[in-house]
């Protein structure tokens, strides 16, 4: 197999990376990045590219590039967003953003996606190519919302979307990817309890939410252990919880907020009806007011096109420059889990190899792995433009 080119220098991916890297941006804010990356963008060869910034979703772009003898149009979508976490790398070029951080790798992302649209725009492909740089992955479903939206329309509509996610557990440069589901759903929630305030002193007289909301979460842990097939798995966790202003107050209020994955739509379904069952017993018990409220929004579960993975697959497995790995399915869950319902296509992972894991606040992506994942894309993609159906 021919070896690709890529025609950013391995420095000056370096550079864009480490300036994404110091302004993420929350889901939906992500304005100085959508400069950034349109200043990026303007630099290269504009001869076959038509750029589209739609007023519907501000902070998104669209770049299509126009094929010399198009038979379809391939998508390639990488997120955006950064997530509100503080950083604590100690990197040189750190988050310059207080509490917000490129802790999920999408400045890997979007430096892979700027690669792959510099060698295309500098050499034109056989097939039209739409880059959709997408906004809101860690929440607010910038997937389904752009969808909604109407945004994928006329020459803005793919025939088929590909996409990746940096794996810190992958060694750096190799391409991850399986047949069938890659990533979970998940589901949003946010439970409330309402009981009765009072003083510390006087716990006969109050109705203490703290106690209520860590019963919850007690009985809650059993769903998965108890309710759950443990071949299919699933995951229930809350990542914060509220209640409470002093040491010698009862809270007549708490809130959690949580995440529910599982690998297909009925798993995520089971365990959001056992989560209202868990909710209402728990009313019941405390004599309190308990309301739970699911969302799923986009983050569907990742369900990858057979025949278009399994061509995905058989070239990355025989492309002599790609270290190819056969992943097991992850419990994270990605909104282009959506894109993939509406579109044939493949999501696959980007070894990044890396100790601390997504989401976390050391989270050190090995940047080497931008130009190694831009040569096995491009070599893809040219690949699958080659080929007629
Ligand atoms: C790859 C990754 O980490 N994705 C996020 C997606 C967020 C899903 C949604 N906001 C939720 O929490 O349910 C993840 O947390 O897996």
């Amino acid at each position: 197999m021919e070896t690709h080119q890529i025609d950013l220098s391995e420095a000056q991916l370096l550079q864009i990376y480490q300036h994404l890297h110091q302004i993420p941006e929350l889901a939906m804010q992500e304005k100085e990045t959508h400069a950034y990356l349109l200043e990026i963008i303007h630099h290269f060869d504009q001869t076959y590219l038509e750029i589209w910034t739609p007023e519907v979703l501000p902070t998104a772009i669209l770049v299509l590039i126009h094929g010399k003898a198009p038979k379809r149009t391939i998508g390639y979508r990488t997120d955006i967003d950064g997530l509100p976490v503080a950083e604590k790398t100690g990197l040189p070029f750190a988050s310059q953003h207080p509490n917000v951080m490129h802790a999920c790798g999408h400045d890997i992302h979007m430096s892979v996606a700027l690669g792959l649209l510099a060698h295309f725009a500098a050499h034109q492909p056989q097939d039209n190519l739409l880059f959709f740089f997408q906004p809101a992955e860690e929440s607010l479903n910038g997937g389904k919302t752009a969808f909604e939206r109407g945004i994928f329309k006329g020459k803005w509509c793919p025939d088929e979307f590909y996409g990746l996610h940096d794996n810190p557990d992958l060694p750096v440069g190799a391409i991850g990817c399986r047949m069938g589901t890659l990533f979970a759903g998940t589901t949003e929630v946010d439970v409330d309890f309402y009981g009765k305030g009072g003083h510390a002193a006087f716990p006969q007289d109050a109705n203490d939410m703290v106690v209520a909301a860590s019963q919850f979460i007690n009985q809650v842990q059993t769903i998965v252990s108890r309710s759950v097939d443990p071949i299919e798995g699933g995951v229930i966790t809350f990542g914060k919880f509220e209640a409470g202003t002093i040491r010698n107050v009862i809270a007549g209020r708490a809130h959690l907020e949580g995440t529910i994955r599982g690998l297909t739509q009925k798993m995520i379904e089971h365990i959001d009806q056992r989560i209202k069952e868990v909710a209402a017993g728990i009313g019941q018990s405390y004599q309190a007011k308990v309301t739970v409220q699911l969302n799923q929004g986009g983050y569907w579960p990742v369900e990858n096109n057979p025949q278009l993975t399994h061509n995905f697959i058989t070239y990355m497995k025989t492309a002599t420059d790609v270290q190819f790995v056969e992943t097991a399915p992850a419990m994270t869950g990605e909104d282009f889990g959506y894109l993939l319902a509406k579109f044939p296509g493949t999501m696959f992972w980007l070894g990044v190899a890396d100790d601390s894991q997504l989401h976390s606040a050391t989270l050190t992506p090995n940047p080497q792995a931008i130009q190694i994942g831009i040569k096995a894309i491009t070599g893809f993609i040219t690949h699958r433009m080659s080929e007629k159906a």
